[in-house]
């Protein structure tokens, strides 16, 4: 099966256009003020505008008001919401717009019933639990805590890169990966090699 690939937090339209170069399926733009990989609601327009078709532009919102949600949404032409915060179920699907729901995974939480409740999301988006951080921490966690036989489609998140991509989809076997801090030179800058070879971990670990 093929892996899909998401590229999270990107700034600049060249770093848009590496990862669809490299083959990513997704780019992700964090409308996030508190994250330092926060992009200008323009900026991101012109990046959407310069992708190539058939890669799936993604914004990622915590705890935003849904006007906000809304009219970003609209502005920046995204194909696909990502809620990263404690968004409920009803509010995810208010925006009759196709979504995935971020979850940061710790032993006490339970997936399955958390699958069962975001039953209108596209997959659930498994990510590295960090107190007091919302996401993109550059952590791995337990991918153990995963349990076998979601109903929701797996994106699995949290301190990827090109060295451990692999082994995390023989282990996890997801839908998809998602990556941010793994393929940067710094916050929101991409680095091109980096991209490369994650991409190249990607497709040689498919199973
Ligand atoms: O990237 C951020 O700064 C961020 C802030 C708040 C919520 C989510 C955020 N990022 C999410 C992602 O980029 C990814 O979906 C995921 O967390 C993986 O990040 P990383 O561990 O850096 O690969």
């Amino acid at each position: 099966m093929r892996i899909r690939a998401k590229i999270c937090g990107i700034t600049r339209v060249e770093d848009a256009l590496t990862a669809a170069r490299c083959g990513a399926d997704a780019v992700g733009f964090v409308f996030y003020e508190k994250s330092p990989r926060n992009v200008d609601v323009e900026r991101a327009a012109q990046i959407v505008a310069a992708l190539p078709p058939f890669v799936t532009a993604v914004g990622l919102f915590v705890n935003e008001d849904a006007a906000t949600v809304l009219s970003i949404r609209q502005r920046v032409g995204l194909d696909l919401l990502q809620f990263h915060g404690d968004e409920t179920p009803e509010y995810c699907q208010s925006f009759s717009a196709p979504y995935i729901k971020a979850l940061r995974v710790r032993p006490e939480l339970n997936l399955i019933q958390y699958a069962a409740d975001f039953s209108s999301a596209r997959a659930l988006l498994l990510d590295a639990y960090q107190e007091g951080v919302a996401g993109g921490t550059g952590k791995t966690f337990d991918w153990d805590l995963i349990p076998a036989g979601l109903s929701k489609p797996v994106i699995l998140a949290g301190g990827l890169d090109a060295e451990n991509v692999g082994e995390a989809i023989r282990r996890v076997r997801p839908y998809a990966v998602d990556v941010s801090g793994g393929v940067e030179q710094d916050k929101g800058i991409k680095d091109v090699a980096k991209i490369a070879a994650f991409m190249r971990g990607v497709l040689d670990a498919e199973v």
